[in-house]
């Protein structure tokens, strides 16, 4: 054997993001030699963390779903059980206080009945309407929660779960094509009121109610008033740690700083990985927890990329980035009562463009070991497109970097006054930092329809047209969100299961 040829493994995955980490942990629980390889220092991807002057802060994504404690849409608790490692979560009282345009100031409660009646105060002519299109986003939920999660590529499964489930399966079948948009307008006609269904659309899935699916709506809106919405104590990047300590002690490895620079294939199969280094292991399925646009234009050759792989890319494009200020604040900022996330929008016509909507998150609020004491810290981010970062000469950059961080400080004085003077650390990431660190084209969140298409038909799942390699994460059914991407790696790892005959698969 050469030197540079490493013993195989049964599965090799690329990049430890939730949706790579919840596929090897799934797959070392049944037995497999499983191989995780990441290019950072540590783990997690868009859920990972840094550390600066006594402040834990998250890079990407704070708001979690998926650690309830019942039915089967807890993906993020069951993922951590199945390893034998647990994670203590802070329940958030409120998923969102949006501030709006007209005054529309609202908070979405935990409980489903207050956020109804929060809703209903503003649009009393709207109450049926409300009613029953949240209603119907339950059914979707219920469907979904009602069975095993696992993947649909898998015909034995969709059978067995038809047959135990009937009712549910068909409910699916019939939510699986439709959007929020179409659905929302059948009971609700107030034009203000369906803006604010385009921003319970948008603040997650960054395109509005009319090409958001149904599905991922019926999951968001029903699971923050059932499992809800909690914050995982010690910081967003434990759920990485602790998958990792997970994939551990079930007899999986994983390597730091193995920055992954091609597929290897071999009479067209997927049979291994090299390094930037040189390195090279062989496996026999091989996952790739990178975007889409990354392994099929960059891990391997563009000329190769699979016919359903460019037609994908006609339906599908890269959404923006995010502008993100990383801040430390003196406590006594924040009134008594203060809200975890936010939402700020002055101008409905503004909600999509470049820095419209501001999403902000206060962590500390919930777990105040993240910052010293005294002291809280504030993610605010914004979509961002990286075209408006290129070309610039570093002290450009540097003075555009400054710029829009006070664009953004400015609004966040109209909600928390005193923020200025009350500052004590400010760090600014651009969409060329999310490439940089992330290792995500264009510091992309992930794929959006480019035009209006039937609900999440056209998203991808797992397998793909190169045999033996397999793809997770937001680039795969059903897209962004964490919870969404546990379910990438259920499904994953379940289907490459079965393709090696594991015993349980
Ligand atoms: N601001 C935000 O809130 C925000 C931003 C982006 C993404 N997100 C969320 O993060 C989640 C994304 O999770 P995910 O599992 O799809 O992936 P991810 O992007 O979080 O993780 C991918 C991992 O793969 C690694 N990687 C990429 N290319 C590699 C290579 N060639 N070699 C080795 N390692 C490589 C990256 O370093 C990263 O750790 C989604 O839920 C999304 O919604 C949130
Ligand atoms: C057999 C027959 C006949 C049939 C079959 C049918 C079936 C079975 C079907 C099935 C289906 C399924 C399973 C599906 C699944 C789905 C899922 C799981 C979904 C999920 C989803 C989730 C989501 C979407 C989530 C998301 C979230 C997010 C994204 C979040 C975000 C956040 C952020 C960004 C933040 C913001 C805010 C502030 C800060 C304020």
């Amino acid at each position: 054997m050469s030197p540079s040829l490493n013993p195989a493994f049964d599965v090799i995955v690329i990049g430890s993001g939730i949706g790579g980490l919840v596929t090897a942990t799934q797959l070392a629980a049944k037995g497999a030699q499983v191989l995780v390889l990441e290019s950072y220092l540590i783990p997690g991807g868009s859920s990972g963390y840094f550390e600066r002057q006594g402040y834990r802060f998250d890079v990407g994504a704070s708001m979690i779903f998926g650690f309830g404690e019942k039915g089967t849409t807890n993906l993020l608790t069951r993922a951590l059980d199945a390893v034998n490692v647990s994670q203590e979560t802070i329940l958030d009282p409120v998923q969102i206080h949006y501030h709006l345009p007209n005054q529309l100031n609202l908070k979405v409660e935990r409980v489903y009945e207050k956020f109804l009646q929060n809703l209903i105060a503003y649009f009393p002519h709207e109450e049926t309407g409300i009613r029953r299109f949240y209603d119907e986003c339950w059914k979707v939920f219920n469907c979904l929660n009602s069975m095993d999660l696992l993947s649909l590529e898998e015909p034995r499964y969709l059978l067995r779960t038809f047959l135990q489930h009937p009712l549910a399966c068909l409910g699916l079948v019939k939510y699986l094509p439709q959007n929020v948009g179409d659905v929302a307008r059948r009971y609700i006609k107030d034009p203000e009121l369906l803006k604010f269904i385009d921003i319970e659309c948008y603040c997650w899935s960054v395109v509005t109610a009319d090409m958001t699916p149904m599905i991922n709506a019926g999951m968001v809106f029903s699971d923050r008033h059932y499992g809800g919405v909690h914050y995982p104590k010690g910081g967003v990047g434990q759920i990485a740690q602790k998958l990792v300590a997970g994939l551990e002690k079930a007899g999986g490895k994983i390597e730091y700083q193995a920055r992954v620079t091609k597929i290897i294939t071999e009479k067209g199969q997927a049979v291994g990985v090299q390094l930037a280094n040189g390195k090279i292991y062989r496996g026999q399925r091989i996952v790739s927890n990178a975007t889409r646009w990354d392994t099929f234009t960059k891990l391997l050759p563009v000329e190769k990329t699979p016919a359903n792989e460019r037609k994908w890319q006609q339906s599908y494009e890269k959404s923006p980035s995010f502008l993100s200020l990383h801040i430390g604040v003196e406590a006594a900022v924040l009134p008594h009562g203060t809200e975890c996330h936010h939402i700020i929008l002055e101008d409905w016509q503004q909600m999509t463009a470049p820095a419209g909507t501001l999403f902000v998150s206060i962590p500390t609020l919930l777990d105040p070991d993240l910052a010293p004491e005294g002291y809280h810290i504030i993610h605010a981010f914004t979509p961002n497109w990286i075209d408006d970062w290129q070309g610039m000469s570093p002290s450009e950059y540097e003075a555009k970097k400054e710029a829009a961080a006070w664009q953004i400080i400015d609004r966040l004085e109209q909600i928390f006054p005193g923020l200025d003077a009350g500052l004590d650390y400010l760090e600014v990431g651009t969409p060329r930092t999310h490439q940089r660190f992330l290792g995500r084209e264009d510091g992309t969140y992930g794929p959006i329809p480019r035009r209006k298409l039937r609900g999440l038909l056209s998203m991808p799942f797992n397998r793909t047209a190169i045999p033996g390699l397999y793809c997770v994460g937001d680039s795969t059914f059903p897209g962004q969100g964490l919870n969404a991407v546990a379910f990438s790696g259920f499904a994953c790892a379940h289907r490459i299961a079965v393709d090696l005959g594991l015993n349980n698969a």
